[in-house]
């Protein structure tokens, strides 16, 4: 502390002045005048001469010191202080200084003010004022800035939050667990359970706004294999873009691809993994009512294995709708010119489907086609799947996982690429080596695929179909073993399980598929009987257990008695099979059923049904007949293969069966059409029940729907009636549609051949005495395109008055000679043979009345004459001028480069596709159909319509697709037809 000497007290005041009581210490070194001389009012006081003043009253005593560069203090001047009110401190006792050191002279002097008498002679100084007063100064300062940063903080996670703010409280950790072409996902928490934030740029707002319009569709979210979305919202970054966010649930294992790229998968695991895609996407495809809540069907359009995401438990969900379009619906997908690209080249180059690559995706009828497209990717999804499963490649290395075409065109295909690759080459993903053992699992696995992603669009499955072959697959998981297991049982096991290998599978297919609405046993579960006498008859109820640990109850039998819970060797009979047939009046009843509403009933049952269940009778016979099959009893006798055993031969694959209810034309058709589609519906189930479905067996038909047929003779006289006459005959396999009879300069016979029923249903169209029930089937998606003659500008100007017409009017199912009818998928092909006679016939009545005099074409009408429709979209040549030269000049080798353009032309020309090959007796008509006259008199037809039958005697050799049913060969003369069996090869 500093001190400041004391001066000497005073006692005595001048006269006159009214002392005061305070007294304070005085000094005054900047003034250089005596004190006395100057007034009192100057000094505040009365100075004394013992260095005091006696200030006035209410004045205080101050200080001001200067403090030398040595530390020396010396006091400047003291003295009374009027200046008392604001200034506090001078109430103090003390004289200290507070203030802060004056800037004056640098700091140097110091300052104080005081009340006591005389308490100004020294001054006391806080030493650490000045350091406190910093201090404050910067805490101060540090707390206004933290509270700025603090609150700049606030405000910037206020701006970014604000966009999840109608989420609710998601606090987005900004994990990135994804990246796609439109959006980046990240990860997420929303009341404390993980949600997934995709994030569009402005630049992607349409993906955003399509994404977000379907995935709040009604009904949608009540899917299970549907992604599970929770929210979308818009909001603006940092520097004012706006920005798009969805917010879904996390699926923990990413997608499909990810996860197959890391890990293998069981069969099982795989079946389900692969069940749930499918299964979602054939709800998503159907039009659903229920209630007040209507969803159209929507086609997806971008499915790839990086748009299915996989639960913690393995299932899987379809998810990323940003190209997905509704087909049904207030606004369906109704391509006008500017939009034809926007919805035909849409999504992911490498699972683009051929017709999308090859620009001939059918937007006449959009809602199917792009239905088509997702399957084709459906179909390249199973191969990635399954080429990762374990069980599909036993004793050996799983192959590493690979993106479909990965192999041929790497990580990044092009579109040009794929279109070669797809389109024109028609390639697609090989089967691996391990897949080309005949097991059943394998069989099924590669028929379903090939199914999905055949060439021809209209010949795939539907979603519903494939969620059913799924089911197959799956309920043959526990076979999958076996069928590895039996393999090796073969290898090292003396016993005699033989060509039980393939007869244990076709049991097992015979099982499945005979489940499928099968009521003839006799064409479906063909048994083989040679020799059967004694045979003992393994009934459902064998115990198969015994069996199986008999058969492979030897050393190195890897499953051991593993093996006895799985029917290795399960023989069931016709007569066994019969039990799970369905009841014919039970799939009556089935078909009456499929009324518009009831197929919408169906729909929403098979949708909103807990678990893995759908309506379709046919799987719950399936699942029946399983529990059946894993439920037999323990205690059976084992049953030993004996050659003679019946054998149960495969049923064909299942059907892609029109008008499931993937999406249900509400329109009323009008009556031909009506018939058609419900002939075409009865049609379908006969083929399922006569299981000659895809079998591309001819077989005689004995309820055979009005086709279309095409005669074209070639320029060449006639003999007798019909002489040496070409007959092309070209059946239309989708549809029951309208006979055509085209000549070249003289009359053409020709005579369709309505067999049996056809001709009565055909005499009730023309009386316009349609049954009731067949018009409560009318729910068949019938097809424009399918009452269109087929290739109609190759058709000549007549020359002749046509005679084939009308003939249902007047033929007799016992006139016709042959009746042939084919059935390939679900074209319903009915190929006819043209009777030489009956066309004489037929001429003999034709009327002229009916028939354009100038027209070579013969038509005979089953329908209403419909107006010819714009042409489809084409990439062939088929101008009326190339035509009719071509005819005109009997170049004949000219038109069968034009059979074999049309064949290799699928997606131009899909639906004109003739399902019955042509072969003319004039070899120069088509070297490439190479056909052998096998030694038959040349007026010997022969035809086939199973590609099986390409290249033999007799049989052209014709690329023949899988659509195709039947190569008919018509020469002058007599014509004959037979049906050899069991090949269902006929013979004219
Ligand atoms: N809900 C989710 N949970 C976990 N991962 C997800 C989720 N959603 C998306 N992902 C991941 O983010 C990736 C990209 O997401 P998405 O496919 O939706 O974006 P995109 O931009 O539409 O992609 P694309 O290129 O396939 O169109 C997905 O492949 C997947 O790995």
């Amino acid at each position: 502390m500093l001190s400041v000497g004391v001066c000497a007290l005073s006692s005595s005041a001048p006269a006159g002045l009214q002392l005061e009581d305070t007294e304070c210490a005085f000094s005054d070194r900047l003034q250089e005048a005596e004190p006395q001389s100057r007034s009192t009012k100057e000094l505040g006081g009365v100075v004394r001469e013992n260095d005091t003043v006696r200030c006035s009253h209410g004045s205080r005593c101050f200080g001001l010191w200067e403090k030398r560069p040595g530390g020396e203090i010396q006091p400047v001047k003291q003295g009374c202080w009027p200046h008392v009110g604001s200034q506090q401190e001078c109430h103090s006792d003390r004289c200290q200084i507070t203030a802060p050191p004056s800037q004056i002279q640098n700091g140097n002097y110091r300052f104080c003010c005081c009340s006591r008498d005389l308490c100004n002679t020294y001054f006391t100084e806080a030493p650490h004022t000045s350091l406190q007063r910093e201090e404050t100064a910067l805490i101060a300062l540090l707390t206004v800035a933290i509270a700025a940063v603090v609150i700049i903080a606030l405000f910037l996670g206020h701006r970014m939050m604000r966009g999840l703010a109608d989420v609710g409280s998601v606090s987005v950790c900004w994990q990135l667990i994804g990246r796609g072409r439109y959006g980046t996902v990240f990860r997420g928490c929303l009341h404390e359970r993980c949600v997934a934030v995709k994030l569009f740029s402005s630049a992607n707002r349409q993906n955003y706004v399509n994404e977000r319009s379907i995935y709040s569709l009604p009904l949608l979210q009540q899917h299970d294999n549907i992604a599970h979305f929770l929210s979308a919202d818009e909001r603006k970054t940092a520097d004012g873009r706006p920005e798009f966010l969805i917010v879904m649930d996390f699926y923990p294992h990413g997608c499909l691809s990810r996860y197959l790229s890391v890990h293998t998968v069981d069969w099982s695991t795989c079946c389900r993994m692969n069940h749930g895609v499918t299964r979602g996407l054939a709800f998503l495809h159907t039009e659903l009512n229920r209630g007040d809540q209507y969803k159209p069907a929507v086609a997806h359009r971008d499915v790839t294995s990086r748009n299915i995401l996989v639960r913690a438990d393995l299932s899987c969900v379809l998810a990323d709708f940003g190209l997905s379009m509704r087909l049904t619906g207030s606004r369906p997908c109704c391509p006008v010119d500017n939009d034809t690209m926007a919805i035909s080249e849409v999504g992911t180059v490498r699972y683009m489907a051929p017709e999308v690559l090859g620009g001939a995706l059918n937007l006449r009828d959009c809602e199917a086609a792009l239905k088509q497209v997702d399957v084709y990717a459906l179909g390249l999804l199973y191969w990635e799947t399954f080429r990762r499963c374990s069980e599909l490649f036993p004793g050996e290395a799983v192959p590493e996982y690979q993106l479909a075409f990965q192999a041929e065109l790497g990580n990044h295909p092009s579109f040009e690429e794929m279109q070669i690759l797809v389109a024109r080459e028609k390639f697609r993903p090989r089967f691996p080596e391990a897949w080309k053992e005949n097991s059943l699992v394998l069989r099924s696995l590669k028929e379903t695929m090939e199914d999905c992603w055949d060439q021809d669009a209209e010949a795939r499955l539907t979603a519903q179909c494939a969620e059913e072959r799924l089911c197959e697959l799956a309920l043959l998981s526990t076979h999958t073993a076996i069928q590895n297991h039996r393999n090796l049982c073969h290898a090292s096991s003396p016993l005699q399980m033989g060509s039980a290998s393939t007869d244990t599978e076709d049991v097992q297919v015979g099982v499945v598929k005979n489940l499928q609405g099968v009521s003839h046993s006799a064409s479906v579960a063909k048994t083989t009987t040679s020799g059967a006498t004694g045979v003992r008859r393994n009934r459902n109820s064998v115990n198969y257990k015994q069996q199986q640990a008999q058969h492979c109850n030897y050393p190195g039998c890897p499953l051991g008695g593993a093996v006895a819970i799985v029917p290795i060797c399960l023989q069931l009979t016709e007569e066994d099979l019969e039990a799970t047939k369905l009841d014919p009046k039970e799939v009556d009843k089935n078909l009456r059923e499929c009324s518009d509403e009831n197929l919408m009933e169906i729909s929403q049952k098979q949708f909103f049904s807990t678990g893995q269940q759908t309506t379709n009778m046919l799987y719950h016979q399936i699942l029946r007949t399983a529990e059946v099959l894993l439920l037999l009893p323990h205690d059976s006798t084992p049953m030993v293969y004996s050659p003679q055993f019946p054998t149960i031969h495969l049923l064909p694959k299942q059907q892609n069966l029109p008008q499931r209810p993937t999406s249900l034309h509400l329109l009323s058709k009008t009556k031909g059409t009506t018939s058609s589609s419900c002939q075409r519906l009865k049609s379908n189930y006969q083929e399922v029940e006569t299981g000659v479905a895809k079998m591309n067996t001819v077989t005689v038909a004995t309820d055979v729907e009005p086709h279309l047929v095409t005669t074209v003779t070639n320029n060449t006289s006639m003999r007798g009636s019909v002489g040496n006459q070409v007959h092309v005959i070209m059946s239309n396999g989708y549809n029951v549609s309208v006979p055509t009879l085209v000549t070249n300069g003289i009359i053409g016979g020709g005579q369709i051949n309505p067999a049996g029923p056809q001709l009565k249903e055909e005499e009730k169209i023309d009386r316009g005495m349609i049954e009731r029930e067949d018009d409560c089937m009318n729910l068949l998606n019938s097809n424009p395109d399918e009452q269109e003659p087929l290739l109609r500008r190759e058709q000549l100007p007549a020359k002749s008055t046509p005679i084939l017409h009308q003939y249902h009017h007047h033929s007799k199912p016992g006139d016709i000679p042959t009746g042939q009818g084919s059935n390939s998928n679900n074209n319903n092909n009915r190929t006819t043979l043209v009777s030489e006679a009956s066309a004489s016939e037929s001429a003999a009545v034709l009327s002229p009345a009916l028939v354009p005099q100038n027209s070579g074409l013969l038509r005979p009408q089953i329908g209403p004459v419909k107006a010819k429709r714009p042409e489809r979209p084409s990439s062939l040549d088929l101008s009326s001028a190339y035509d009719v030269s071509l005819i005109e000049n009997g170049s004949l080798s000219t038109s069968g480069e034009k059979i074999k353009q049309r064949v290799k032309t699928p997606y131009t020309l899909k639906k004109w596709r003739p399902t019955s090959w042509v072969v003319s007796t004039d070899t120069a008509l088509d070297v490439d159909l190479d056909f052998q006259n096998s030694g038959s008199s040349s007026s010997q037809t022969h035809f086939s319509s199973g590609p099986h039958r390409a290249g033999s005697i007799g049989i052209p050799n014709i690329n023949q697709s899988k659509s195709s049913m039947a190569v008919f060969l018509v020469g002058g003369g007599a014509t004959a037809t037979k049906t050899s069996q069991p090949d269902g090869m006929t013979s004219f």
